[in-house]
């Protein structure tokens, strides 16, 4: 007898009251024991297009739809009498005629009036965008047989209504057609092959293998990723990799996610040390409070969780001892008297940059090492007459630091490169877009050769703290393992779209391979994203108090809601607001309901200061790279609804997004 959980027990659970939820939870454990017991007072739903449903007592009210088959169950709905018996009786739970995956498919008449009626509205204007899609090919996409003729009536009006009462695997396929993409159809099993274990099955129906797994299940229903993976997802969970490699994708689409789950999958194995790390402590406090809603405690005990910047000083305090780490300002100013020293003039920018982004990150230690080195991550050519008169600067400085008895953090990480064990058998790292180059050198060095030794989650249009640079160039290749994640779990449609605007089609890597953001979909509709442009601050603040104010008193609690900013000051000027505000930095990782992007201005995003202090084209360029990156991370945040604001002159980055506004539907649905 198997037990399975479906996705949208999962759903319906997360919406009962907390009283109504524990009522079910123990009514799920009692039934998981022993279905039979009387308490549960079994009916088949009399009229249920699908035979196998039937309804579970919980509470007088509450009632759970549970499919059996062959002796399997199947917790599928739970929700009151009235709703439970509707949706049984809606619903016909099949393997699907071409994919052979088990879907939970909606009787289409059902839905009729909310979608045919639109059609006769728009029937006449609007072209459709699954008119040429052969029968086989939407079949192929998983699109419920009954499901086909409403799919190939779909209009850029209709599709998203359309894709929320279908399959996710087919739901994934038409939105991502919609946009221009060409779906890869799902895999077929040949029959005879078990529905249920299906790729895309698995991503709606779970085996609960014990009470304790159920609990497990059940204690965080809002938190759907801990049981339900997309098959893309799991696949990076699971697989093997004989080198580096590595999962992509744009914001929310679920990175951390495989992350977590892999760094769960490879401490199953009681030989194992996996450091789970990320490139700052907010971001691995972040993480080690996600792990525990997917790891059971003896794998958890076979699990780090800790930022690269704390294992390197640690490891190094253990090893060599305890060193101080300079700081930016007596760093910066061994710099210049060393350049004095040689008679040198120089820009003291260009000379910090030079030293913190090639020598020290690099660990060049010789004048033939830097002459001959390739500009890694740097734009600008040099002469080698230049080079070497800079040289001279570099190793004073490096003396210099050794006769103060103080090191670089980047020095640090060199220094446990080749230098005794390295503690971890595997490294899971998130946010990797921005991890040093000091940090990937050692990785590389400590596993960059082992099988599933380095495994990397991240989004190159996220990057905001560091300059890029050829991972091939730190011993990292991950060609052929590395992979791109195309739903978006967080953020409505509406609020994706605009925020793709902010970033080019295509991102090009350092090392130059392209990666390109299109085909991306989400899994839920909202509200379009206000976009607004003040003449005067009082107003900008006024107009967002009166939205944040407006979304209260919809049931948006103040801790779900984030004013995000670009810079400490103006964290004053919207601090008495009845939300979470923070700098736009300080955001990476989370998420909230709601999102508002204010103070958007013209010498505000991009910082007028880093636009200043750049030293030419290449700088110039790499400063309005991040600050754009900065902005899509910060509208990235918002879940279902989205504000973004500045006062006259605003950044050109909203003035950018507002033109988009007025322009007509670009027709791509999406
Ligand atoms: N398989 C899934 N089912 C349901 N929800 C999911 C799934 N995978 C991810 N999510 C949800 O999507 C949201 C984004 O996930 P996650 O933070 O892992 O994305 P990310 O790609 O790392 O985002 P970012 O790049 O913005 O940091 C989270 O709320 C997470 O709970």
């Amino acid at each position: 007898m198997t037990h399975r959980i479906a996705d949208t027990f999962y759903d319906a659970l997360a919406k009962l009251t907390p009283q109504e939820q524990k009522a079910v939870k123990q009514s799920a454990f009692d039934f998981q024991m022993d279905p039979s017991l009387p308490g549960f007072q079994m009916h088949r739903v009399d009229r249920a297009k699908d035979p196998n449903f039937w309804t579970a007592r919980v509470t007088r009210d509450i009632r759970m739809v549970i499919h059996k088959t062959d002796g399997d169950t199947l917790l599928a709905w739970v929700g009151h009498h009235d709703d439970a018996y509707r949706w049984a009786e809606t619903r016909r739970i099949e393997a699907h005629p071409k994919t052979g995956a088990i879907q939970i498919v909606e009787a289409r008449e059902t839905v009729e009036d909310v979608v045919v009626h639109r059609f006769v509205e728009e029937a006449v204007l609007l072209p459709r965008l699954f008119e040429s899609e052969t029968d086989e090919t939407l079949l192929s996409w998983g699109v419920p047989e009954d499901w086909i003729g409403t799919v190939r009536e779909a209009t850029d009006e209709t599709v998203l209504d359309i894709a929320g009462y279908l399959p996710s695997e087919a739901a994934d396929a038409i939105l991502a057609a919609a946009t221009g993409e060409r779906p890869t159809p799902s895999i077929a099993f040949a029959t005879g092959q078990d529905p249920w274990s299906h790729p895309d099955a698995l991503r709606r129906f779970r085996v609960v293998e014990d009470v304790e797994e159920l609990r497990a299940a059940l204690d965080a229903p809002w938190e759907k990723w801990t049981v339900f993976l997309h098959p893309a997802q799991r696949e990076y969970v699971d697989r093997d990799f004989n080198g580096p490699a590595r999962v992509i994708g744009s914001a929310g689409t679920g990175k951390t996610v495989v992350a977590l789950h892999r760094a769960v999958r490879l401490a199953a194995d009681p030989s194992a040390h996996v450091l789970l790390t990320t490139f700052n402590r907010r971001l691995a406090d972040l993480l080690r409070q996600k792990l525990p809603l997917v790891a059971l405690p003896s794998a958890m005990e076979r699990i780090t969780v800790e930022s690269l910047g704390s294992v390197i000083h640690r490891l190094h305090a253990e090893r060599f001892g305890g060193v101080d780490v300079v700081d930016e300002m007596t760093l910066r100013r061994f710099l210049e008297e060393a350049a004095a020293g040689a008679s040198l003039t120089v820009d003291p920018e260009f000379l910090f940059d030079e030293w913190s982004l090639i020598i020290d990150a690099w660990n060049v230690r010789d004048a033939e090492t830097y002459r001959d080195l390739p500009r890694l991550g740097r734009k600008q050519r040099m002469a080698a007459s230049r080079r070497e008169a800079l040289w001279a600067v570099f190793d004073a400085t490096r003396s210099r630091l050794e006769v103060e008895g103080l090191t670089t953090e980047a020095s640090s990480a060199h220094d446990l490169r080749g230098h005794g064990h390295f503690p971890w058998t595997h490294v899971v790292v998130d946010e990797a877009q921005d991890i040093s180059v000091p940090e990937l050198l050692l990785l590389a060095d400590a596993l960059g050769a082992s099988p599933n030794g380095l495994f990397f989650a991240g989004d190159i249009g996220q990057r905001i703290f560091r300059a890029p640079f050829p991972w091939a160039a730190a011993g990292i290749d991950i060609r052929g393992r590395s992979r791109s994640l195309k739903v978006n779990y967080r953020t409505s449609h509406q609020i994706r779209r605009r925020s793709d605007t902010l970033l080019p089609e295509t991102l090009v890597e350092a090392d130059g391979s392209e990666e390109s953001r299109l085909g991306v979909t989400s899994v839920f509709d909202g509200p379009a994203p206000a976009i607004r442009i003040f003449d005067d601050p009082h107003r900008e603040h006024d107009d967002l108090g009166q939205w944040i104010d407006d979304l209260r008193r919809r049931g948006v609690e103040a801790d779900e809601i984030a004013v995000l900013v670009r810079s400490t000051v103006q964290v004053r000027q919207f601090e008495d607001l009845k939300a979470q505000v923070m700098l736009m930095h300080d955001a990476k990782g989370a998420e909230f309901r709601a999102v508002a992007v204010a103070g958007l201005n013209h010498d505000v995003l991009p910082d007028n200061a880093r636009l200043l202090a750049a030293l030419d084209e290449a700088q110039l360029d790499e400063v309005m790279a991040t600050e754009r990156h900065l902005l899509y991370v910060a509208a990235t945040r918002a879940r279902d609804f989205l504000w973004l604001s500045g006062t006259e002159p605003v950044s050109e980055f909203l003035a950018d997004l507002a033109a988009l506004e007025t322009v007509p539907s670009d027709g791509s649905g999406q």
